[in-house]
Formats: structure tokens, sequence, C-alpha cells
């Protein structure tokens, strides 16, 4: 038997001023799974939860908690009938309410209430301050209070948008990681937006990446990361190598060698992706480099121009022998070449990504 997501949405569209900053956006989500909405800057990631959350209307398009419909841009019911919690980067604590008041705010068995409180509160560590007020608590304490006084009503869906994003980055760890245990062992289906792809990767069972109001790739982190739809979507997870290429009889040339680009017109220009981690370094011996292996495929000559030492580690950028093009290698800190250094590159060939070239 199969059940109806917890929530769905279906072909969302909104349109500001005849712009289109939701653009036929469909996603659903399982209780206890957790979705990252990801993308940059007004990409339209706060739009779309603002209309799950019936605080913005739809142009076209439905939403629905546990298969029943609430809004189909003509009916819609309010924010408040949704089952639906939220927690925003600001969404502020009432200052002139305790954090038992805070808490069971939301929460209308009054006879009740003090069980939950006290229980959720133990879950997010902050029991003792139960009776404290939210001036005296530090940021962190504060977000853990709203993480709580958001779930107590249990809702059967949690939407927040970048709410982390006020901590330092060591309490901001501890507090996804909290907060995500939170929110399994309620088995709330969490939708989550945020522009950093480090803490999609980190929070996601899925990952639906978004740009100019559409969703371009879904899928768990690691397919994501290793499979991207396209140069910008990888792009968007690190820094990115791009040689160009054009293919000829489903090859293309390269300072690496041949590459296949099997299907790809004749005459297509692309570009070959690759990750500055997955480039090889080896010492040059006397002008020649080391004997190229079926996954290597054939080092080229570069020399280094800048070597930057970044902790665990070094970023080294190189120009090319081959045709002057610049590359940059992420190898490990003990490496830290000096510039002017010649050395032999290699590309892991199963983690490079052909694509077509963006006109
Ligand atoms: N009420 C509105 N009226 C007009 N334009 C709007 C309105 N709300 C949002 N926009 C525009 O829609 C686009 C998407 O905004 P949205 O807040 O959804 O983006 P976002 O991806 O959440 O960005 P950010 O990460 O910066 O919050 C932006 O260009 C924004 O200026």
């Amino acid at each position: 038997m199969t059940t109806a997501p917890r929530l769905e949405i279906r072909q969302i569209s909104r349109s500001f001023d005849g712009r289109r900053v939701v653009d036929d956006v469909s996603l659903s989500i399982q209780p206890g799974q957790v979705t990252c909405l990801l993308g940059p800057s007004g990409c339209g990631k706060s739009t779309t939860l603002r209309i799950i959350a019936g605080v913005e209307r739809q142009d076209s398009g439905e939403v629905l908690v546990d298969g029943q419909l609430i809004s189909d841009g003509v009916h819609a019911v309010p924010p408040e009938g949704r089952g639906i919690g939220l927690m925003f980067q600001d969404f502020a604590l009432f200052p002139h309410l305790s954090v038992m008041g805070n808490v069971a705010f939301g929460l209308s068995d009054k006879s009740k209430a003090r069980a939950r409180v006290e229980e959720l509160l133990a879950r997010v560590g902050m029991s003792r301050h139960i009776d404290r007020f939210p001036h005296e608590l530090s940021g962190g304490e504060q977000q853990r209070v709203a993480l709580a006084r958001a779930l107590a009503p249990r809702p059967h869906i949690m939407l927040m948008d970048e709410p982390f994003s006020g901590l330092d980055d060591r309490l901001r760890d501890d507090i996804r990681d909290e907060t995500l245990a939170v929110l399994k062992a309620e088995e709330t289906a969490v939708l989550l937006v945020t522009h950093e792809p480090g803490e999609a990767m980190r929070m996601a069972d899925e990952i639906a990446l978004m740009r100019d109001g559409r969703i371009v790739q879904r899928g768990a982190p690691y397919h994501i990361y290793n499979a991207p739809a396209d140069r910008a979507a990888a792009a968007f997870f690190s820094d990115i190598n791009v040689i160009p290429g054009k293919v000829q009889g489903a090859l293309t040339e390269t300072p690496f060698g041949q590459f296949l680009a099997p299907g790809v017109p004749d005459g297509t220009e692309v570009d070959i992706v690759i990750r500055p981690q997955h480039l090889k370094i080896d010492f040059d011996r006397h002008g020649r480099g080391p004997n190229p292996t079926p996954q290597d495929g054939t080092p080229a000559r570069a020399v280094v121009e800048r070597a930057r030492f970044m902790g665990s580690e070094s970023l080294v950028e190189f120009r090319m022998d081959f045709d002057g093009s610049a590359l940059k290698a992420l190898v490990p800190s003990v490496f830290l070449p000096k510039v002017g250094t010649p050395l032999w590159l290699m590309i892991r060939r199963d983690r490079c990504f052909v694509f077509p070239r963006a006109s």
C-alpha cells in the first residue's frame, strides 16, 4: 500500500510584476524526511515556502497535506489550519514570556502543556532554563527554544527558512545536528530553505536544487554532488575546473588526451568539468611525467602559479604547458609546492562531467 506524502506541491507558479519567481515547482516529502530547497539568493525559495505556509498565494498549482488539498490558488485553508510549523531566522521569541510560556504558546490543551514543554526542553537540552526569559539566553539557546516552540503543537510539517544563519559556525553545527535528531524523532516532514550547499548536504535526505524559479535537479546529496545536471549545478557545490573541447567522432581532445563524448554530434562545443580535489599531482622526472594508468589517463605538464596553505589542504593553481590554460588542484597540505615548479597533473576520468557548452 502506498501512503500519500506528508507534503506535496504540484506545479506551483507565482509571478510578481510579470516576472515568474516560482515556475512550475513540484515536490513531495514523506514523514521524517528532510528536503532542502537549495539555491542562490533570489531564486524563489522563500516564496515557495511562503506559499506552502499559506502566507503567500500561488497563481496556479496545488498544495496537499497527507493527500488532502489545502490550497489550489482559488480555495485555501488559512495558515493556522494547515498543521504546519514555521521556523525562520528572524522568528523571535516573545520577550515578555518565559521559556515555558514561549514553548507552551501554541498549545491549546493547557492541562497537558507542562508535560509537553518539559519533554521538548529535555530533547533540546534546555530543561534547566524553563523559567528564564529570552534576554537571559544566548543566541543558540534562544534558537533551541524556538525549535521547541515550533515543535510543541506536533506539526506534521516543518518549514524552515535559513533557521541557523544567525549562529556562529561551531554552534550552528551542533544545533543543526540536534534539530535534525528531534525532527526525525517526531516524524516531521521538513522543508528547509538554504543557500549554503554545506548545510544542505549535512541536513538533507533529498536536495532540490533551484535556479531562476525552477527546480533543476532533485536527489540525495551524494547523487547531486557526484552527478550534477549541468555545469552550474556542479559549480554550486565547489570550485570547479572547466576544460573546453570540441567533439569530433564522439571524442574531444584535451591536454589530458582524448575524452569520450558518446552521442554528442560533431562540432559540438563541450565543457569537461572536474572538481579541484579530483586532480592528481606527480613530480617532473627530467621533463617526463608518470606512466599513465587507464583510470588516470594521459598526464599533462603544468607550472605552479600560486599555492595557498588552507589548513588541511593546499590549493595549487597551475598554468598548463599544452595551451596556457589555468587549472586548480586541492591536495593534502603536506604538499605546498613553490611557484614556478613544473609538475604533472592527472585527472580522475571517472570524476569528470562532460556538458554541452551553454550558449
Ligand atoms: N512580494 C513581492 N513583490 C515583488 N517581488 C517579490 C516579492 N516577494 C519576492 N519577490 C521577488 O521574487 C524573487 C524571489 O524571492 P525569494 O525571497 O523567494 O528568493 P530566495 O531564493 O528566498 O532568496 P533569498 O535567499 O535571498 O531569501 C526575488 O527577486 C524577490 O525580489
